[in-house]
């Protein structure tokens, strides 16, 4: 996978250099490029922002740096993408990369949003600062890319390079061969609808707190059963909202008696 991202700020992005993201890019796993937006300015103070029409506070960020930002990285990726070994090059040329633009005005993303997202050839996020980004330019973009507003949550961030930070962590983690133990993405919060159990480890005896006798069991079939409940009651206490989207359907015989 190919990502580019584009920010006023690259040097947030940064920590994409680190741990599992970055042993990702040094292994050649996944490729990640960070383009400075004012590159694509061509005033003399770099200008990539301006007055908003209509009036109110703050700032709003010029369309024509960012056509100009966009337009270069979905040309690398394409070509890249050609030239990449792996893959049918067909199938690769006519899939438009996607773009993403954090944003409290986007869809959730969620962890099935981020599978899906670990399933493209090209990602190319957008960081949005002051008010936003000249709507013109999202308009403009469905030309050359899928155009995807993603939100984190419900709160206002200053800029769209902290969502980046999560939303490339999640899908990165996702990619073939980037997480060691492949098993350890199959149970964890999410992957099956619910939260995940709560986790132990030694001592089996801690400042008079015992880990569940289960546990330590060797009951594997009790064991999974426990822990099966544990994921209904910790949904039911903390995210109802996820039973009620919960396939009831996908329930197993097993999961019908916790
Ligand atoms: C067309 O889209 C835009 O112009 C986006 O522009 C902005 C402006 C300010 C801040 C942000 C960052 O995103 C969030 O605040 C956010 C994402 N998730 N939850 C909160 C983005």
């Amino acid at each position: 996978m190919r990502i580019d991202v584009v920010s006023i700020f690259p040097e947030y992005l940064a920590p994409l250099e680190l741990s599992l993201i970055g042993k990702a890019r040094q292994d050649g796993l996944l490729e990640l490029k960070v383009h400075d937006l004012r590159t694509f300015t061509t005033d003399k103070h770099r200008t990539v922002d301006d007055t908003p029409y209509g009036g109110g506070a703050g700032m709003v960020m010029k369309p024509e740096p960012w056509a100009q930002a966009l337009e270069s990285v979905a040309g690398a990726g394409a070509a890249e993408g050609a030239s990449a070994a792996s893959g049918d090059s067909a199938s690769e040329g006519s899939r438009k990369p996607v773009l993403i633009v954090p944003s409290p005005a986007g869809e959730r993303f969620n962890q099935a949003l981020a599978y899906e997202l670990a399933e493209e050839e090209q990602l190319v996020f957008a960081c949005g600062r002051y008010e936003g980004i000249d709507e013109r330019v999202i308009e403009w973009a469905e030309e050359h890319f899928t155009v995807r507003p993603v939100s984190l949550g419900d709160y206002v961030l200053n800029g769209g390079e902290v969502a980046v930070l999560a939303m490339v962590e999640a899908i990165g983690r996702l990619l073939p061969g980037v997480v060691g133990n492949p098993e350890s993405l199959i149970e964890e919060s999410h992957s099956d609808g619910l939260l995940e159990y709560p986790v132990f480890t030694k001592p089996s005896s801690w400042r008079e707190r015992d880990v569940p006798a289960v546990l330590l069991s060797g009951n594997h079939g009790k064991i999974a059963q426990w822990r099966r409940h544990e994921q209904f009651r910790r949904t039911a206490d903390r995210r109802p909202d996820l039973l009620a989207e919960f396939d009831a359907g996908s329930l197993s015989r097993a999961d019908r008696n916790v």
